[in-house]
Parts: C-alpha cells; sequence; structure tokens
C-alpha cells in the first residue's frame, strides 16, 4: 500500500489515525483548504512580502478554471529602491509613500503569467480603491473578494464601487471559515526526505 499523498509524507505508516482505519481502508483528509480559503491565504501570503510598515496588502488572480494567473503585494515599482523612496505618510506628498507606491492588485495584474485575466477573480485583503478598480475594469475581471472594507468611507472607495458596479464587476465579502491557517515546515517527516541544499536566495525579487 502507498502510504505517501501529493502532499503529506505521514510520520508512521503503520500507525492508525483519522485517514486510516483499522481495516486498512484509507479515506481523503477533510480538514483541507476550500478553494477560497487557499486564495484568500494565497493573497494574505503574498502581502508577508511587502515593506510597508503600516499596511501589507495582498492579491491573488485566480482563472475559471481555480487556476492562479496572478499574485502581487503593494511595493515600490521594479528599479525604484525601497530602502531610498519614502514609507512614511508625510504632509510634504513627494515625500510619502502614496505617490509612488504600486498596490497590490496593480502588480497582481501586472504581474499576471497568462497571455489574460479575463473573467478571472481576484482575491484581495482590501476592498480595491479607484486606481485598481480602473485597471482591474480594463483587464476584464468579473469578480473581486475582499475581506477588509475599512476605508469604505472614502472617496476613493465609493468612486470605486460606482465603477465596478457600472462595469458589472461582482464584488462579495469573504468571511474566514478559520481566523488562523498555520504553515509549519516541520510537519514533514525530515527524516525520510532526501537531504535538499538550503540555497540562500537573493531578496532583491518582486512580485
Ligand atoms: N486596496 C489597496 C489599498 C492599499 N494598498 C496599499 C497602498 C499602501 O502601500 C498601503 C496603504 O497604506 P496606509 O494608508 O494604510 O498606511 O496599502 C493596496 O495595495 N491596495
Amino acid at each position: 500500500m502507498d502510504y505517501t499523498t501529493s502532499n503529506t509524507v505521514l510520520k508512521n505508516p503503520n500507525a492508525t489515525d483519522k485517514y486510516h482505519s483499522p481495516n486498512g481502508s484509507t479515506t481523503k483528509r477533510l480538514d483541507y483548504l476550500e478553494w477560497e480559503e487557499y486564495f484568500m491565504a494565497t493573497a494574505f501570503l503574498a502581502a508577508k512580502r511587502s515593506k510597508d510598515p503600516s499596511t501589507q496588502v495582498g492579491a491573488c488572480i485566480v482563472n475559471e478554471d481555480n487556476q492562479i494567473v496572478g499574485v502581487g503585494y503593494n511595493g515600490m515599482p521594479r528599479g525604484c529602491c525601497d530602502d531610498v523612496f519614502p514609507w512614511g505618510k508625510s504632509s510634504d506628498k513627494l515625500k510619502s509613500k502614496y505617490l509612488y507606491v504600486c498596490h497590490a492588485e496593480a502588480n497582481a495584474i501586472l504581474n499576471k503569467n497568462a497571455a489574460s485575466v479575463k473573467n478571472c477573480t481576484m482575491y484581495v485583503a482590501l476592498f480595491p480603491c479607484n486606481e485598481c478598480a480602473k485597471q482591474i475594469i480594463q483587464s476584464g475581471i468579473k469578480k473581486v473578494v475582499y475581506v477588509s472594507d475599512k476605508h469604505a468611507h472614502k472617496k476613493s472607495t465609493i468612486a470605486s464601487k460606482r465603477m465596478l458596479t457600472a462595469a458589472g464587476v461582482e464584488t462579495q465579502q469573504y468571511c474566514p471559515k478559520n481566523k488562523k491557517i498555520e504553515i509549519d515546515f516541520t510537519e514533514l517527516d525530515w527524516d525520510q526526505l532526501p537531504s535538499t541544499p538550503l540555497k540562500k536566495k537573493k531578496d532583491n525579487d518582486s512580485l
């Protein structure tokens, strides 16, 4: 019997656990991530790459076959060093981040790894602003799933909603089933895996 699954190496193949009954039958895992959780979690994971000290936003674009075709987070444009450009909110607009930073939604669209994002769904932590809404509409994205609408009172959000509605882009708030999803790099039984060289990657890549 093959005790390995696509993403798990069982620690003790002889043990009876929740997927293996004593009579030897094997059932599928039931605590797997549902699609929506997986895509929103991908957006939240991408946000962890953001250098913005106050707000980290991630976005994940998914096609009609549930394939991820773009991921992005808020960051400085390529070539604009994130140690040089400002991250603060100075009253001097040129010294404030807002004129420079690329929003997660825009980066996800620009980073697409497919020919088009037409009819795709975007998963994003924050409701998109008016500038991102324009790009969402023009790129053909048909649905936006978001978690927080904390800027609902802002004119940029009101304008965004007006445009998305007029253009027929569906918006839907996502209510997470689980408050937290844990990623545990030690959950595999490392002793049973062939040793892999640990290579330090350069940290100047940007999504
Ligand atoms: N839908 C959004 C909204 C905001 N962002 C980015 C832009 C900034 O980096 C940050 C907001 O900064 P704050 O005013 O909260 O200090 O989040 C985005 O990517 N997508």
